[in-house]
């Protein structure tokens, strides 16, 4: 298996790339020649509508052994616990929801057969997310898979993800992420043997970097530091299956050859990874708790301004030095509703139960902030510099209600107390009359 090592990246976030693998296989000053170079084909592959504005348009050309369309037709392929939003088989509760973290499979299991979706919202491939995690045990062999319902933000929680994809290779690793564009063909090999992490998909617009504002011209997720694979190909016959998600189902078609035979690509839409430990994190010098949108490292956008299909934030490891300030999350209300997990350590916020590869849901105007015990050391504290290590939290927060599925709410592995978490917060008011 590749070493991470032994691939290279082209780094920028946004940028139209070009790489080629074999050199002269790239037209120059033209996309679609009469003929191409080595006897390839040219294919578009389009992201983004054709009229999208200059700034938001995704489109990259494939130079490619065959075209795409050299596929057998699609028949269904096993739904196992993969759904789409709206999720209209079970009622939501507006209820606190916690999970424990998936068990790994007892059977040999590859990454997209073992696709558990927890939660979706929105209306599937137009806008809303589906939120998954994956606990496979072995590689994906002569398979590949697509999804044409969204772009796959993939957050590893244990063991490395090697992704083999149409635009060259990428390796992640718990602490790094990777979002790979709608309907991009890929495989993934499980370098360490076994694998558990998160998915958004994300339905909506692709995901881009939020803002700055007044914080200028650097800091949060940097642009450099996002990494795009450099052209790889596979030149292989034999007998594969294509997987793909469409509109919520899931179907499968032969192929006689690898579709991964990119030799050489030029575009905007290729799949890119970021490690959160570059995450550049800005937070208060003075005193208070600010929102956690601050910690954002992607966002989509919806037609409405500042109310997002789709926000990525982490909670890295940091400095605290709030003065005067109850330092974990306040107690809140929110409109948008909140998917979270832990990739490692302890949350500040909830030291009991929320687990690594563990998932919370608090959803539109569920009430929710630290555990009684966390109230209680957090007001008491000797407030002096204090560094968080060891951690690395995030939440998938959209303005569309996340729905459980009927998996998610029956699983043994719901926390059906966690409610009690909030049970004994103490009326102190009675007590200091
Ligand atoms: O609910 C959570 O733990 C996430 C969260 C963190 C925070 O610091 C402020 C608000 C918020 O929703
Ligand atoms: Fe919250």
């Amino acid at each position: 298996m590749i070493r991470p090592d032994e691939l290279q990246y082209l780094n920028g976030f946004g940028n139209e790339f070009e790489t080629e693998a074999k050199e002269g296989a790239l037209p120059i000053g033209q996309f679609n020649p009469q003929k191409v170079a080595f006897g390839l084909y040219a294919e578009q592959f389009s992201t983004t509508a054709f009229t999208m504005a200059r700034d938001k348009n995704r489109r990259t050309w494939f130079y490619r052994i065959r075209p795409s369309a050299a596929q057998s037709d699609y028949r269904p392929f096993p739904q196992g616990l993969m759904r789409s939003g709206p999720i209209t088989e079970v009622p939501s509760p507006p209820n606190l929801l916690r999970w424990d973290p998936l068990p790994m499979p007892e059977e040999p299991t590859d990454f997209v057969s073992s696709l558990v979706t927890l939660a979706a919202n929105g209306s599937v491939g137009v806008q809303g997310v589906g939120v998954h995690v994956y606990a496979a045990n072995q590689s994906m062999q002569n398979r590949y898979f697509y999804n044409a319902d969204g772009e796959l933000l993939i957050v590893p929680q244990q063991g490395a993800l090697l992704l083999h994809t149409e635009s060259g290779i990428l390796h992640i690793a718990p602490g790094e992420i990777c979002v790979i564009p709608r309907g991009i063909k890929f495989r993934v090999d499980l370098p360490d043997g076994t694998a558990r992490g998160y998915i958004a998909e994300n339905y909506g617009a692709p995901m881009i970097l939020p803002e700055r504002g007044p914080v200028g011209s650097n800091g949060f997720a940097n642009e450099r530091d996002f990494q795009a694979p450099v052209a790889a190909y596979e030149d292989i016959d034999g007998d594969f299956e294509l997987v793909c998600k469409f509109n919520g189902g899931m179907f499968v078609c032969d192929l006689d050859h690898s579709p991964l035979d990119v030799v050489a690509w030029v575009g905007t839409s290729y799949p890119y990874k970021y490690d959160l430990s570059r995450f550049n994190t800005m937070n208060t010098v003075s005193f208070d708790h600010p929102d956690p949108s601050i910690f954002t490292v992607l966002t989509s956008q919806t037609d409405t301004e500042g109310t997002a299909n789709l926000d990525f934030v982490i909670f890295p490891p940091r400095w605290m030095v709030a003065e005067n300030t109850f330092r974990p999350p306040w107690y809140h209300r929110n409109l948008m509703s909140e998917f979270m997990g832990l990739i490692e350590g302890v949350y500040d916020a909830k030291e009991h139960g929320f687990m690594p590869g563990g998932a919370s849901l608090h959803n539109c105007m569920t009430p929710h902030g630290p555990e009684a015990v966390v109230f209680e050391q957090a007001s008491n504290a000797d407030l002096k510099p204090q560094r968080y290590e060891d951690t690395m939290a995030f939440m998938f927060e959209s303005r569309f209600i996340f729905e459980p599925t009927e998996f998610a709410l029956q699983s043994t592995t719901r926390q059906r107390e966690y409610h009690a978490c909030y049970s004994n917060l103490k009326n102190y008011f009675r007590e200091q009359k």
